[in-house]
């Protein structure tokens, strides 16, 4: 049936990818998150790519895919299921309520309130500064690979919790709780093709925790803190109940936790090499998916009816020749030429539509002031790094991950 018979029956793919999920399971379970790869390897712009999904390797029709205007936008289930029983945002299948959870959210990621939260970020990114000015006296190695985690993660924290930097004072900036998390992504691929599995291993007791102690009135740092708090407001708006249940804010938190602004903001340079970083670095290296219950789709000739799970895959637009030439190679000045305005439209790692990246304001907000606090007055010397097993992605867990032997990213720092 699903050979012959089936409504994705005329869209090209390996025959064993159309009739079982098997050929999917092979590279992504036994070949370990390397699925991914092989779609770039097929080098095919559509493609069936297990029985239920189309796979579009198609630059120019990644808008057309996205686009606000294709009316309700779904996750397909398989995807939804892996981030757990109790769906945040990201993990929500049907479009209202994503909607619903979605429209509670943007307030507080919007540019305006980005801006705003300025102060907040500079306080761990100053304490930063500090153990770069120490490093550069003693010549301790730092590894960068914790440094940036620990930065973005205080400074979240301090947005959603009201909490004061920490991971920042740490010596090890906080290495035990990231590679916990790294552990979670290594298993992320099981849960997107074994979800039941999910169901047994799943427990984020301190979040829980410190939503449960917003809720009682434990925590209420955020009476005295100067900036608003993502979870303090949450539980006092007007969400029906259901939706600030604990188990359901308890993940919402767990999906924010990833990872003068407007005079940085116009830097050309420094907003090149972030582009060129966006693009190389590729944090979400897992297609994305969507059903669209109310249109159909033409690509390249192939029909793609009403309702299938499309796909396509940021990674492979910005690795794709064509686009992007030498597209291995970190040349910042691709976005400084004439072309560079035409290719922004292909540069796409927050994707783009209803469901982009909630928290795209502050990331690019977080990357220019990380960027010109640390590299205007510090360098870096990067010898022990090696592009292949500590910075290139090679592994697709959702997240991209680096070689197994990587040791991080270890530098010494001189002060410039
Ligand atoms: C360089 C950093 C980041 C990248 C590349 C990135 C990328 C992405 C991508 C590609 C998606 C879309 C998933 C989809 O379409 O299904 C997404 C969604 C999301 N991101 Fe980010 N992200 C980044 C940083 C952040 C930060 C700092 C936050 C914290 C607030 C955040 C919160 C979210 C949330 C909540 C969603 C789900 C949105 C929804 O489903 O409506 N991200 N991100």
């Amino acid at each position: 049936y699903r050979l012959y018979f089936h409504p994705l029956a005329h869209i090209p793919g390996p025959p064993l990818a159309k009739v079982t999920y098997l050929y999917e399971w092979y590279y992504d379970l036994y070949q370990s998150g390397q699925f991914t790869f092989q779609l770039r390897a097929l080098h095919r712009p559509v493609i069936r790519i297990n029985p239920d999904e189309v796979h579009i390797d198609d630059p120019d029709f990644f808008d057309q895919v996205f686009n606000q205007t294709n009316g309700r936008a779904e996750k397909p289930p398989r995807v939804a299921e892996a981030f757990g029983p109790y769906p945040a945002t990201i993990g929500t299948q049907s479009h209202d309520l994503h909607r619903l959870r979605r429209s509670a959210l943007n307030p507080f990621f919007s540019k305006k309130s980005v801006t705003d939260l300025v102060p907040v970020m500079w306080r761990p990114i100053e304490i930063l500064r500090e153990r770069l000015q120490h490093a550069a006296q003693t010549g301790e190695t730092l590894n960068m690979k914790y440094f940036f985690a620990a930065v973005t993660l205080d400074i979240i924290n301090a947005y959603c919790f009201a909490h004061e930097p920490h991971n920042v004072r740490q010596p090890d900036f906080g290495r035990k709780g990231f590679d916990d998390v790294d552990s979670f992504l290594e298993i992320s691929l099981l849960n997107i093709h074994i979800p039941w599995a999910m169901r047994f291993t799943y427990s984020l007791p301190d979040l829980s925790r410190q939503v449960e102690a917003i809720r009682n009135g434990e925590n209420t740092a955020h009476e005295k803190a100067s900036h608003r708090t993502v979870f303090h407001e949450l539980l006092d708006s007007k969400l029906p109940p259901e939706e600030l249940q604990k188990n359901r804010l308890r993940d919402e938190a767990f999906s924010l936790q990833f990872p003068s602004l407007a005079v940085l903001e116009q830097l050309p340079y420094l907003t090149a090499v972030i582009q060129e970083g966006l693009r190389l670095s590729d944090p979400v290296t897992h297609r994305i998916g969507r059903q669209f219950p109310d249109r159909s789709f033409e690509c390249r000739g192939v029909f793609i009816p009403t309702n299938t799970s499309v796909s396509m895959t940021a990674m492979l637009t910005h690795l794709n020749e064509e686009i992007f030439p030498e597209p291995r190679i970190f040349r910042p000045e691709r976005w400084l030429g004439p072309e560079s305005k035409r290719l922004e439209r292909y540069l796409v790692p927050f994707n783009r539509g209803t469901r982009s990246c909630l928290g795209m304001n502050l990331a690019r907000a977080e990357l220019v002031l990380i960027l010109a606090a640390v590299f205007r007055q510090f360098n870096f010397d990067v010898s022990a790094v090696r592009r292949d097993r500590d910075i290139d992605v090679s592994r697709d867990y959702i997240l991209g991950a680096q070689a197994r032997d990587t040791p991080g990213i270890l530098v010494t720092v001189e002060a410039c």
